[in-house]
C-alpha cells in the first residue's frame, strides 16, 4: 500500500502558506471526478487525500465486492446445472477470487495509476490529512493552502458502528477486511442485513462459509420494498443463510479465536468472524467543519442544488448524506464542477435515483418506494407481477426468482417509484429509471411493445396489474 507522502507532489517546501484556485479534501470517486474536471478546465487544483485516489469502492467497496459476487453467482449457476443441462461437481475455491482483488482490482491496494490519472489532467496531489482553518483555508498535516475560488469537501463515509456493548473490545470485520481476506472462512456472523450484509453474506455463503445475518429491522433490506426483502430472505434461506430479522444483538464476546453473539431473548450466535455491517456514517467530525460556521456533529453536510455547503465549500459524495452510492458522488461531483467553473446546467434531481443491490436475485429500485410515496401524501396505486410466470422466467427455470413493483401517482398518472428484483434486476431497471426521470405518461407505457420473451417483459405485466 501506498504510505504518507508517497506521490505527493506540489513541487513545494512542506511548511509555510501558498494560494491555489481550489482544493479538493478526499480524492474518492466525487473528489477524482471534480478535481479532473477542474484540472482539465486549467485550474490550479490540489487534491488531497489520506489514504487511496480513488477512495473506499475500488478498493475496499463496490468493486472488490462485485467480484465476489460475480465468483459467487458463477458457483450458483454451476450448482443450477443439474436438472437443466447434466451434471456438475462444484469445488469452491477462494484463491482466484483473492487473487483477483489483490491483483486487477487494487494492484495490491496500490494508486499509482489513479494518482497518474489525476497529475495527467493536470492536478497537483498531496498526499495527507486535510483540516479546514478558516473560509477557504486548508491545512494539510501542517502545511496551509489559501484558495482563490474554493474548497471542496468529498471525504466519504465511515462504518456506523453500533453501541452493543463489548463490540469495542473485539476484533470485528468491517467490509474493508471482508473483501481483502485471502480466504473464505469456515464462519461469518453478519450484523445488519442491508445492501452491504445482504450482498457480502450470499457471496461468502456460496463460497461454503456458514453465514448468519442478524438485522433489527423487521427484513432484510429494510429500505426496498417489503416484496423484495421477502424474495431476497427466501433465496438465502433456501441457499442455507441463517436470517435473524427482528433480531438485537445485546453483547458480543471474542474467545478462542470465536465470536459469541447474545441476542436480546438469550440465544447465542457463534462464529469464526464477524462483519459489522450497520451502516455508514458521514466523514465530517474531524474536517474543521465549525471554522466555516457549520456543524461538525451533524448527519451529514447540507448542500444545496449546486452542491455549494457554504460560501466557497462544495460538498459531493457520501458526506452529502444523498445515498451513499458511487453514482450519486460523480453525479454531484459534475454538478460542482460545473458551479465552480460558473457552467449552466440543472440543479441536482433525486427523484429518479437508483439503487441496486447485487444480490441474487439482483434487487433495482428507482424513486420511491410504496410506503415513502404514502408518506409523502401521494394518491399511490401500485402494480405487481412475478418473473417466473412470465415466458423468459419460466424458460430461465432454476434461480428465477424476481418481480417487478410499480408505484405510480394516480393524479399525474406517471411512476414515481419502481423495483425489479430478478436474475437481472439491476439491467432491467433502466427503463423504468427513463419512466421515472422522464414523467411518461403511464397510457404510453402501456402501449409500448415489450420484446419477447425478455425479462422486462414482466413490466408489462405490471402495468397490467396497475389497472
Ligand atoms: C462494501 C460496499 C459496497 C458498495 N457497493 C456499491 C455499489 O455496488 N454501487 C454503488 O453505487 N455504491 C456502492 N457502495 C458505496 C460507494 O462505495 C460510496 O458511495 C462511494 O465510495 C462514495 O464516494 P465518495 O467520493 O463520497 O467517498 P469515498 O469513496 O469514501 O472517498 C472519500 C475519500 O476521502 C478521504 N478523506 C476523508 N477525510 C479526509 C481528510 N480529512 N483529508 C484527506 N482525505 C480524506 C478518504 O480517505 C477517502 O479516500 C458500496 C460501499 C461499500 C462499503
Ligand atoms: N450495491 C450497492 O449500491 C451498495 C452496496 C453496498 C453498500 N451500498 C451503500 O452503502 C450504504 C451502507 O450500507 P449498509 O448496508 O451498511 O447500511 P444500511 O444503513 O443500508 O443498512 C444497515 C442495516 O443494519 C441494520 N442495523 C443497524 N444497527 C443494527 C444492529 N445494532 N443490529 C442489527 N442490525 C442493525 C439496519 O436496520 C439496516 O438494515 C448503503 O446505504 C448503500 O447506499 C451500496
Amino acid at each position: 500500500m501506498a504510505g504518507p507522502g508517497q506521490h505527493a507532489d506540489t513541487g513545494h517546501a512542506d511548511t509555510g502558506t501558498e494560494t491555489v484556485d481550489v482544493v479538493v479534501v478526499g480524492m474518492g470517486v466525487g473528489g477524482e471526478h471534480v478535481a479532473g474536471r477542474l484540472a482539465e478546465a486549467g485550474l490550479d487544483v490540489v487534491g488531497v487525500e489520506a489514504e487511496l485516489v480513488g477512495g473506499e469502492c475500488p478498493y475496499w467497496a463496490c468493486v472488490p465486492s462485485k467480484m465476489m459476487i460475480r465468483a459467487g453467482n458463477l458457483l450458483a449457476e454451476a450448482r443450477r446445472v443439474p436438472g437443466m443441462a447434466g451434471r456438475t461437481e462444484v469445488t469452491a475455491d477462494f484463491t482466484p477470487v483473492a487473487a483477483r482483488i489483490r491483483d486487477e482490482a487494487t494492484d495490491d491496494w496500490d494508486d499509482k495509476a489513479a494518482v497518474d490519472r489525476f497529475t495527467g489532467k493536470g492536478g497537483r496531489f498531496l498526499r495527507g490529512r486535510a483540516r479546514l482553518v478558516g473560509p477557504g483555508r486548508v491545512d494539510v498535516d501542517g502545511r496551509v493552502l489559501t484558495t482563490r475560488r474554493g474548497v471542496v469537501l468529498a471525504t466519504g463515509s465511515r462504518p456506523q458502528i453500533p453501541p452493543v456493548p463489548g463490540l469495542d473490545e473485539v476484533p470485528y470485520w468491517t467490509n474493508r477486511d471482508a473483501v481483502s481476506a485471502k480466504e473464505a472462512p469456515p464462519s461469518l456472523l453478519v450484523l445488519g442485513g442491508g445492501p452491504i450484509g445482504a450482498e457480502l453474506a450470499q457471496a461468502y455463503a456460496r463460497f461454503g462459509t456458514a453465514v448468519t445475518v442478524v438485522e433489527a429491522a423487521d427484513r432484510l433490506l429494510p429500505s426496498e420494498e417489503p416484496e423484495a426483502a421477502a424474495l431476497v430472505a427466501d433465496v438465502f434461506r433456501a441457499e442455507g443463510v441463517d436470517v435473524r430479522t427482528g433480531a438485537r444483538a445485546v453483547g458480543v464476546r471474542h474467545e478462542d479465536g470465536t465470536f459469541r453473539l447474545t441476542l436480546d431473548g438469550g440465544a447465542e450466535l457463534t462464529a469464526r468472524h464477524l462483519l459489522v455491517a450497520t451502516g455508514r456514517r458521514a466523514a465530517l467530525s474531524d474536517l474543521g467543519v465549525e471554522h466555516i460556521g457549520l456543524d461538525p456533529g451533524a448527519k451529514a453536510l447540507d448542500v444545496d442544488g449546486r452542491m455549494r455547503a457554504a460560501d466557497g465549500v462544495w460538498a459531493v459524495g457520501d458526506v452529502t448524506g444523498h445515498g451513499a452510492f458511487t453514482h450519486v458522488a460523480m453525479y454531484q461531483g459534475e454538478l460542482a464542477a460545473r458551479d465552480v467553473l460558473g457552467e449552466p446546467g440543472p440543479d441536482a434531481d433525486y427523484r429518479a435515483l437508483p439503487r441496486v443491490t447485487f444480490t441474487d436475485p439482483e434487487v433495482g429500485s428507482v424513486g420511491l418506494t410504496e410506503h415513502a410515496a404514502r408518506e409523502r401524501g401521494i394518491t399511490v396505486r401500485t402494480g405487481l407481477a412475478q418473473v417466473p410466470s412470465s415466458t423468459r422466467g419460466w424458460i430461465h427455470k432454476a434461480g428465477n426468482e424476481g418481480l417487478v413493483k410499480l408505484v405510480a401517482d394516480a393524479d399525474r398518472d406517471v411512476l414515481v417509484g419502481a423495483t425489479s428484483a430478478g436474475p437481472t434486476g439491476g439491467e432491467v431497471l433502466y427503463g423504468l429509471q427513463v419512466a421515472v426521470h422522464a414523467e411518461v405518461p403511464l397510457e404510453r407505457l402501456r402501449h409500448m411493445m415489450y420484446a419477447y420473451p425478455t425479462f422486462h417483459r414482466t413490466v408489462e405485466q405490471a402495468l397490467q396489474d396497475l389497472g
